[in-house]
């Protein structure tokens, strides 16, 4: 691996306190590996963003980072919880200070947009709510501060499902950080929406993250958004780590390298692995 690719900030190799460490990561779902041997530290109070294809494992790392997934071997420690060891109680407890907001934002749609928020605390709260007048009165004034602080505090009453797309996610950040988390995990919060909402929704993200001091871990597809809104930008190909670089040194074709599928093979190298194929030039091949 080029060493440029994983030249990092010395904040983020920094033996000091980590939000999030991941040692010797490896998952296997069935005869695939989703993830290889990953060794990652997320430094606190810092933006994250993973890079890579389809399938390269952006998501299952950020599910091991709150438990949805165990490694396959390896450990994973996110704010001082072993989650490859935990038990059901121990990653509910974790939960609570992991928010989490996903592509397709996850709202219950009939419900009204102050409901949804008020979901983010039933993990504190416990048993099962069924209407705005089961939660306490300190939640709904808690979910309509954070509402305000998304700029959806007027849509409060209104169906989620009348929301367009950017609103939804916003009403989705607005549910995780009723939490109060530490950790804003982001799987892919932009790609079901157009350029501005995606925009918007990131620098909405980069505002709280700040606000909040959150550590925030993010999976995109767009490089662009990317450079302007992370600290750090971690590569993923194939369920390994080729990139990790601290954004502010980052050009947009170097980040562009992270999609380049196919590996650069030498001629030498060709010739080792094919014999036969030495001496033959590509006229002769094809
Ligand atoms: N629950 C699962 N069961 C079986 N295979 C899985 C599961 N989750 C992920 N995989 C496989 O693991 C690999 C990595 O998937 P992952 O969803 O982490 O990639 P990704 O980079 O997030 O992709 P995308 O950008 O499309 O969301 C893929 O080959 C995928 O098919």
């Amino acid at each position: 691996m080029a060493q440029s690719m994983m030249a990092t900030d010395a904040s983020f190799t920094s033996s000091e306190e980590r939000s999030i460490q991941l040692r010797n990561v490896t998952k296997q779902f069935g005869e695939v590996t989703a993830l290889n041997d990953i060794n990652i530290d997320f430094a606190p109070q810092k933006i994250n963003v993973l890079l890579g294809l389809s399938g390269s494992g952006k998501s299952t790392l950020l599910r091991h980072i709150n438990g949805l997934h165990k490694p396959t071997s390896g450990e994973v420690v996110t704010l001082g919880t072993e989650v490859h060891r935990a038990g059901a109680r121990k990653l509910r407890m974790l939960r609570r200070e992991v928010g989490m907001i996903f592509q397709h934002f996850h709202l219950v749609e009939s419900m009204s947009v102050l409901e949804n928020v008020c979901t983010g605390k039933l993990g504190s709260l416990g048993g099962p709510r069924l209407g705005l007048f089961m939660y306490p009165k300190e939640v709904k004034e808690q979910a309509m501060e954070q509402l305000a602080r998304v700029g959806l505090a007027d849509k409060a009453f209104n169906r989620a499902d009348a929301l367009s797309g950017g609103q939804m996610q916003r009403v989705a950040i607005a549910r995780a950080l009723i939490q109060e988390p530490k950790v804003l995990l982001a799987d892919e919060p932009v790609a079901a929406l157009d350029p501005v909402s995606s925009a918007t929704v990131m620098n909405l993200i980069g505002k709280i993250a700040k606000e909040d001091n959150l550590t925030v871990v993010c999976s995109l597809h767009q490089v662009e958004l990317a450079l302007e809104f992370s600290d750090r930008i971690i590569g993923l190909r194939g369920g390994e780590l080729v990139m990790d670089r601290d954004a502010s040194t980052l050009s947009l074709k170097e980040a562009h390298e992270i999609y380049s599928a196919v590996a650069v093979v030498t001629d030498e190298e060709i010739e080792q692995q094919v014999p036969e194929l030495a001496g033959i030039t590509t006229e002769q091949q094809s």
